[in-house]
């Protein structure tokens, strides 16, 4: 496909869903993402670039809720976004004496743990919202079946509790079979329909990426935020990923994406917010963007755009000149 290929017909644009506003967040004595402001509109697509260490992620992260940003705000569908509530720490028991300390440590020698990544906030908070996101490095349950998976993003919608599971009564098995038939539904709709019983570590990459659209897709979300959904995709399923992403802005939904192939971004999107070193650089429709020359200069100077086979700014406008 070239970047002159004309892309469907956008859907009409509906009222403000998420406002960004001011966003800033450190790390430490580092300004990863500064007064950043974005809206997003009902049915609007809206692409996020900028070279690697722009603050991209960051920045979509305050946005879902993950960070908390040092200064600004995030109102989604008019209501003030929270970062997850830290869990509650558990009360910790008196400690014991030297003695009783030194005899377990002698008795067990721990092997001192490998740190983990912090842990995505509680589901079901982000999720109610009406927000939902895949990551960039794909998190599915890697044991589980397609249908699984979704089954589980589906949870977040359901009604029944502890009890009502335990003892699988019959709302229980209603809901169940609810769940069940709507992801089914979405396997078809992302296209996965015949892969239903597939476990989620045998799929190609392309059905993974695409099997974590309709995991997200199952909680209804208004607006869903895709951090680099082609990323190691061949050009075939790149186009398929496209065509899912305008199927689901269809649906009324809003999009935003973070995605380093400029092709797919100028030919997907109704606006492109470009980010350099945290700050916005250039906000505007794709055809304004691509042809600002800063942005070509940042992708150039971050040496992002040197592989002549890529589909950085500069190729896709040489591209594009008749
Ligand atoms: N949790 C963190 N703690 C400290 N610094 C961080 C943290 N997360 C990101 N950074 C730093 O913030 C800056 C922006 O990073 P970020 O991952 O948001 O950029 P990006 O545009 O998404 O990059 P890429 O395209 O490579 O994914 C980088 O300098 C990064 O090292």
């Amino acid at each position: 496909m070239t970047v002159t290929d004309a892309p469907p017909a956008a859907a009409a644009v509906g009222g403000t869903v998420l406002e960004a506003s001011g966003v800033t967040m450190r790390f430490g004595g580092l300004l990863a993402v500064n007064n950043v402001n974005l809206t997003v509109r009902e049915g609007e697509i809206v692409g996020l670039i900028g070279p690697n260490g722009a603050g991209k992620t960051t920045f979509f992260n305050c946005l879902t809720g993950l960070y908390k940003p040092t200064s600004g705000q995030v109102r989604f569908a008019g209501v003030p976004r929270k970062a997850p509530k830290p869990p509650k720490r558990k009360r910790v028991k008196k400690a014991p004496s030297a003695a009783a300390v030194d005899a377990v440590t002698v008795a067990v020698q721990v092997p001192s743990l490998p740190k983990l990544s912090p842990l995505p906030p509680k589901p079901r908070a982000v999720v109610r919202a009406g927000m939902a996101r895949t990551f960039q490095n794909i998190r599915l349950f890697a044991n589980m079946t397609a249908l699984e998976n979704v089954m589980v993003g589906r949870y977040s919608r359901t009604s029944a509790g502890a009890i009502t599971s335990v003892l699988r009564g019959p709302k229980f098995r209603r809901e169940e079979a609810a769940t069940r038939a709507r992801a089914q539904e979405l396997l078809d709709f992302v296209g996965l329909g015949k892969s239903t019983e597939h476990l989620a570590r045998n799929m190609p990459y392309g059905d993974q990426r695409r099997l974590e659209i309709a995991r997200a897709l199952a909680t209804d979300p208004k607006l869903i935020l895709l951090d680099e959904p082609t990323a190691g995709m061949n050009p075939q399923e790149t186009k398929q990923a496209m065509d899912l992403i305008f199927k689901i802005r269809d649906l009324g939904l809003s999009v935003v994406v973070i995605e380093h192939d400029m092709r797919f971004i100028f030919t997907l999107c109704d606006r492109v917010l470009c980010l350099v070193r945290g700050e916005t650089l250039v906000e505007g429709t794709p055809g304004e963007v691509q042809s600002d020359p800063r942005v070509i200069e940042a992708y150039i100077g971050s040496g992002e755009d040197d592989d002549e086979d890529d589909d950085g700014p500069q190729d896709v406008v040489e591209e594009a000149k008749p």
